[in-house]
């Protein structure tokens, strides 16, 4: 019996030991692959960041001198955050801080608000070492792509949109949107105040994600390859954000190198756009004094330098005097003309059915018309038909006590 029990003890002090033995082996192997891993990550950290130092000197290189501004603020860079993914905000954020840019006076350039325009491929820099993570409905340009447009694109379409859906937490912002935009072409969207226009044209600038649905632009899957989209695509997005600390050539230089086009193009587009816009006189001014049909119209050229495929406007006549409208009408037209496709959004309706070959009608979130205008008006004005569609607007009763002038 104590032969029995000894050898049960000497049994289990073995198995212990082997235990033991076991442990020590996976954490020894545990340790040497957490190594190897964090060896692996610095070798990329180390490649991203010599990449990123490359092409943002290359930028700094050739962009024009800064003018006197305050340092970034934190609030700056979550300005800039919210409209280009964090990890490419980041980088430029940090070239155009004080400690790193080379001004005359040794001024540094202050950045208040976030660039609107899309990254093109090449001009995306990584986050060299600490990576915010995205916003969740933000989608995220700073993958590799492929630009070749997907085999199954359906041909002579510059967009193609299906089953498009978008939530704000219980409330449908865009619910099942369809839209198929030829290219060469005008389209309108028209809309009551808060129907998705903006949402929708957000989706398909990439500039936010949706939950349902497909964009594909010139054929390429918007989610799939959103760099490649991006590149084909300008935009002008609804809220005029941008780096308005910059001169308006400032601005228009950094919008043209970070669309990788040469300095000495940039130049000459910058002096072609401002000459278009009547902007030659206030390009010298930064961009935060400019009048907001002043701020349209460089942020409109700003879409525009790098020749996109596919503008894509969200009301882009909205605060722009009526010669300036006319100027950037004529501009659309030619471009149009010449094989080029606009999008956009307006609330003029007498615009939209002048200037449009096409458009939707959207209510709701849904596209409740949808066609070449004289499709879409059925036989009234473009006017009467959105009201049809829109229904009635706000209740003009109740508001007797505006009429009593109580001082
Ligand atoms: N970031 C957001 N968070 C919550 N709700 C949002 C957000 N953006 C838009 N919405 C909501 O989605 C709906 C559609 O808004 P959207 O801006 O797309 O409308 P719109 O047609 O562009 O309107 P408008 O003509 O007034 O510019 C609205 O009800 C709006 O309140």
């Amino acid at each position: 019996m104590k032969a029995e029990v000894q050898s049960n003890t000497a049994r289990a002090a073995a198995a212990k030991r082997a235990a033991a033995r076991a442990a020590a082996v996976r954490a020894a192997t545990a340790k040497a692959t957490a190594e190897k891993a964090a060896s692996a990550r610095a070798d990329a950290v180390a490649e991203e960041a010599k990449e990123s130092a490359a092409k943002v000197a290359a930028v700094k290189a050739s962009a024009p001198r800064a003018t006197p501004a305050r340092r970034p603020s934190a609030r700056t860079a979550r300005a800039a955050e919210e409209i280009i993914a964090p990890e490419e905000a980041a980088p430029i954020i940090d070239q155009l801080s004080p400690s790193t840019t080379p001004a005359v006076d040794d001024a540094p350039v202050d950045i208040e608000r976030g660039t609107t325009a899309p990254i093109a491929p090449e001009a995306v820099v990584s986050a060299p070492t600490e990576v915010v993570a995205p916003e969740p409905d933000v989608a995220p340009v700073s993958e590799v792509v492929e630009t070749a447009a997907e085999p199954d694109a359906p041909a002579g379409h510059a967009l193609v949109v299906r089953g498009l859906v978008k939530r704000f937490g219980d409330s449908v912002a865009v619910d099942r949107i369809d839209l198929t935009v030829p290219a060469g072409s005008f389209y309108g969207i028209v809309g009551p105040n808060g129907a998705g226009k903006t949402t929708t044209l957000s989706i398909i600038a990439g500039l936010l994600r949706p939950d349902a649905g497909t964009v594909r632009v010139s054929g390429i899957d918007q989610a799939v390859h959103p760099l490649a989209a991006k590149k084909v695509l300008g935009v002008l997005p609804d809220r005029l954000r941008t780096f308005d600390r910059l001169t308006g050539r400032q601005l228009l230089h950094y919008y043209g190198l970070l669309r990788g086009l040469p300095s000495a193009v940039v130049e000459k587009r910058v002096a072609d756009l401002a000459r278009a816009f009547d902007l030659t006189g206030a390009l010298s001014r930064v961009v935060s004094d400019y009048s907001a049909g002043m701020t349209k119209k460089i942020m409109l050229a700003g879409a525009m330098i790098h020749s996109p495929r596919v503008l894509v406007l969200d009301e882009p006549f909205e605060s722009v005097d009526p010669v300036s409208s006319g100027v950037i009408l004529d501009i659309l037209r030619a471009y149009v003309a010449h094989g080029g496709t606009v999008v956009l959004s307006s609330h003029g309706m007498d615009l939209v059915e002048r200037v449009c070959s096409r458009i939707a009608i959207i209510v709701g979130g849904e596209v409740l018309a949808e066609g070449t205008v004289d499709e879409v008006r059925a036989g009234q004005t473009l006017e009467q038909r959105f009201v049809e569609l829109s229904g009635s607007a706000g209740e003009v009763e109740g508001l007797e006590w505006l009429h009593t002038f109580s001082d």
